[in-house]
């Protein structure tokens, strides 16, 4: 950030030091709730960021909130590149983690370490999430945590496969699907995670798994018992139609405002109150003449009046 031309400088907020995993183990040792939010842009980077979050992610959730795509196994990786670099540049404090986009990690080792190096050397992250505590998400985290980049893991709902897991529902629910998120999440551990989601399972089945994890849990409708919580921005907001899943909790209405002041500028249009004298630019009373005299007071001279 610091090769930012002067007049690029984001506003600099002296008192905060930029997150660091250090810091996160500190917050996690210190029951310090951890917050984490997604941004996708820059203007939500800079609310983000002016907020204080401790973790920002470029979710693939974008594909639905920003690109407006059916659900997220659509985006590709160059789109959330792009959606990643824009959010760097609202950025100083947070730590950043791209989302890696469904297909863009499960091919092989090497696929899921060249797109996690895309994440850090095109878009500046400061590590990547991958979804599933299978065998091959397991040996791909694996892979990038030893290409030294951190890799976060997410359980439980897995959006990019929701398909196979019955659709965007709650996980975990029976005794066996329980003990399989609790042995995911302690393999992608084991595998050199430094943190870890977990997304919609029962509060209790949460509270259980937590003795057995070192790294900070960040839950998303996994109850009260993680480290940390995370939510989409376009949900925390209510930019968005519909009241989505049911762990949202909602801090705003902003489509509805949104809608409600472009209809307000069509109105002034539509009704002459927009613009007023003080949105026009003046001109010198001399060239104002001067220009008359050239041109009329009925047209262009030589064309059409
Ligand atoms: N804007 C947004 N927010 C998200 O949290 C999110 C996305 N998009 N896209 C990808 C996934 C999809 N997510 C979702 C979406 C819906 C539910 C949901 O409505 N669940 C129902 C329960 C359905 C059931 O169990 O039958 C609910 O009541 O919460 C949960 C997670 C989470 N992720
Ligand atoms: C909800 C979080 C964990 C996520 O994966 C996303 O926004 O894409
Ligand atoms: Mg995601």
């Amino acid at each position: 950030m610091s090769a930012m031309p002067a007049h690029m400088q984001l506003p600099q907020d002296a008192s905060r030091l930029p997150v660091t995993l250090p810091s996160l183990l500190e917050k996690q040792r210190l029951g310090e709730p951890i917050v984490m939010v997604t941004a996708y842009d820059y203007p939500s980077a800079r609310a983000a960021d002016r907020a204080g979050v401790d973790l920002v992610l470029v979710g693939d959730s974008g594909a639905m909130t920003v690109l407006g795509y059916e659900s997220t196994v659509a985006v590709t990786l160059d789109e959330l590149l792009v959606l990643a670099r824009a959010t760097r540049r609202g950025l100083q404090t947070p730590f950043l983690v791209g989302d890696l986009p469904f297909g863009s990690y499960e091919v092989s080792d090497e696929q899921a370490v060249q797109t996690a190096f895309r994440f850090v050397k095109e878009a500046g992250c400061d590590a990547v999430k991958l979804e599933g505590g299978g065998e091959t998400s397991v040996t791909r985290a694996r892979a990038i945590v030893k290409a030294g980049i951190p890799v976060m893991g997410h359980v439980g709902l897995t959006p990019q496969t929701a398909t196979a897991l019955g659709g965007y529902k709650a996980q975990g629910k029976s005794a066996g699907d329980a003990v399989k998120i609790a042995r995911e999440a302690i393999a992608l551990q084991e595998a050199g995670c430094f943190s870890i989601v977990f997304e919609a399972i029962p509060s209790a089945v949460t509270e259980a798994i937590m003795p057995r994890m070192e790294i900070p849990v960040i839950g998303i409708g996994a109850g009260p018992a993680t480290d940390g919580q995370v939510l989409v921005f376009h949900d925390l907001l209510g930019i968005r139609e519909g009241r989505g899943a049911k762990f949202v909790q909602r801090y705003g209405d902003l489509l509805d405002e949104m809608a409600a002041g472009v209809a307000a500028y069509a109105d002034d249009v539509r009704t002459h109150r927009y613009p007023g004298p003080e949105h026009g630019y003046a001109i010198e009373v001399s060239e104002l003449a001067e220009f008359r005299a050239v041109f009329g007071d009925t047209g262009v001279e030589g064309a059409p009046v």
